[in-house]
């Protein structure tokens, strides 16, 4: 996901280098050499069409990429390990140490290889080891950590106006010269001041560490959301006054019904075996509670859906708005909604879902194998429409769970006519006008208000 928006933006900064994105999986590299690129990301086609046959490249055909470059990113999955020792929290470095030992079978000369996945703190040193252990006589390695920082949705925006780049080196002659010659390649667009170096392993953690520090402030708001439900406080109130803070800041407080995506969960957990490895069992759990209260906050809100539902949602209609883990994506990793999805199937809901990215086969894979949905289930419990307006239809409830712009401009006066009465509305983005809602005649509840005051 994250190498296609980073390489075309560096090919469509430096028309003079050749960028091939390599990967094992054809399919992908088929979509990528096609009309419709595997992933949506706004305005990613369009650099991809520009760059593709020019100086931008996809391949499956690994070891001719790995001769013919100099610098090397390896960009591989680093998922949370599904089993053996450190189950459930480790990364799975079995894809990182595959990339390492193929390039060091191959490559017949020296390369500047560059750490861009996602991995635990001193991960260069094993990669350093394979690499002197396996490479061919005269040939050298020096080894970078270049962590990426790009939020999906935004990541070419992220990527052409970086915060920061972040290179991580060893303090040797030659991992100095190494870190100089990636940093002339970010040099191109991103001012000299944003490219920031360090020692590996700090830049190995700060990648951790970013992760962290930001879903925690996630996590914060959304356990105060709990609070302003039960006094009638507001939480967006709560969050602006608080976020006015200069030393706060406004961003990442927004409340919601939980965070997603590939990165935080598996980062957090990451850490979290970090910090048990290394004997520091309080500061493991001090971040292991994000995840544990980011898992409270998707049940809660699921529990809540229940009990205004009259404590029965069997043989009723849900229709749920939004599957990607948030807006302007069509990535589903770790959605709330497969949580809230799968909350609902075990009470026996129907659920009607609606998302304007995703596709129905990507929807029945996450449900049928990321939840404890069978197919059996899935076929008489589920179903994927292709408009927001039909998913409404007949239903007793919408609920919120993905922030698309295009839920805040329905015609939900037309949506409220198709719907079972009472008609309630459970927003878990807090992108709702609940009052105009109410006076159309919708029961509204919100994460973070409560309804009765
Ligand atoms: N997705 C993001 O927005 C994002 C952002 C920042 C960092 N990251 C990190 O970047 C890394 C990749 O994430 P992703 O979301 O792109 O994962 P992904 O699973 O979408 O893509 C990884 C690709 O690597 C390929 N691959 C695996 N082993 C290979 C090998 N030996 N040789 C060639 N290709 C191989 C896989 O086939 C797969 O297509 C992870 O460590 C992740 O934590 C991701
Ligand atoms: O105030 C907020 C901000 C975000 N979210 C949710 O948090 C999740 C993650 O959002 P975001 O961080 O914007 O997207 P990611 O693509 O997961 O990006 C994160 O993870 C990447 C992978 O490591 C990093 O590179 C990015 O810097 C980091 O922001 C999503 O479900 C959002 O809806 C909230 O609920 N409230």
């Amino acid at each position: 996901m994250s190498s296609g928006p980073t390489c075309a933006v560096i090919a469509s900064k430096c028309p003079d280098i050749k960028v091939t994105i390599v990967d094992i999986n054809q399919a992908r590299i088929d979509a990528w050499n096609s009309d419709k690129i595997p992933i949506y990301e706004p305005g990613l086609e369009e650099l991809v069409f520009a760059q593709r046959g020019k100086n931008l490249f996809f391949s499956s055909d690994v070891d001719a990429a790995i001769l013919e470059s100099d610098l090397i990113f390896v960009s591989v999955n680093t998922p949370t390990k599904k089993g053996g020792i450190g189950k459930g929290f480790a990364a799975d470095l079995a894809y990182v140490e595959a990339a390492t030992r193929r390039i060091a079978l191959v490559a017949q000369s020296s390369k500047v290889i560059i750490e861009k996945s996602t991995v635990p703190c001193r991960t260069a040193e094993s990669m350093r080891k394979i690499l002197d252990a396996n490479h061919r006589p005269g040939v050298t390695f020096d080894i970078l950590s270049n962590p990426e920082f790009l939020a999906e949705g935004t990541a070419i925006k992220d990527l052409f106006a970086p915060d920061r780049v972040l290179i991580g080196h060893l303090p040797s002659e030659t991992g100095v010269k190494a870190m100089q010659a990636l940093s002339s390649v970010y040099a191109r667009w991103v001012p000299q001041e944003r490219i920031v170096t360090t020692r590996l392993w700090s830049s190995e953690l700060t990648k951790l560490a970013s992760n962290a520090l930001l879903a925690q402030r996630i996590s914060s708001i959304n356990a105060l959301s709990a609070i302003c439900e039960a006094t009638g406080a507001d939480v967006d109130e709560v969050s602006y006054a608080c976020g006015l803070d200069s030393r706060i800041g406004p961003k990442f407080l927004k409340a919601s019904v939980g965070f997603g995506g590939s990165c935080f969960q598996k980062d957090i957990l990451n850490l979290v075996y970090l910090s048990r490895s290394l004997h520091l069992p309080e500061v493991a759990d001090y971040w292991e509670q994000v995840v544990i209260m980011n898992d409270y906050q998707k049940r809660r809100f699921g529990e809540q859906i229940v009990r205004e539902l009259f404590n029965t949602i069997t043989g009723k209609k849900i229709c749920v708005y939004g599957f990607a883990f948030k807006k302007d994506t069509g990535d589903t990793r770790e959605s709330a909604a497969i949580a809230l999805i799968e909350a609902f199937v075990k009470e026996n809901a129907n659920v009607q879902i609606y998302d304007p990215q995703v596709e129905a086969s990507q929807i029945h894979y996450d449900l049928t194998h990321e939840a404890d949905i069978t197919d059996a289930q899935y076929e008489k419990l589920i179903t994927v429409h292709k408009n927001a307006y039909t998913a409404a239809e007949s239903s007793d409830a919408i609920v919120v769970v993905t922030e698309w712009d295009e839920f805040k401009t329905l015609d939900y006066k037309k949506i409220y006519g198709t719907m079972k009465k009472p008609a309630c509305i459970f927003d878990g983005r807090l992108i709702l006008k609940p009052e105009a809602l109410r006076e159309i005649g919708f029961k509204v509840t919100t994460i973070g208000k409560a309804a009765t005051f």
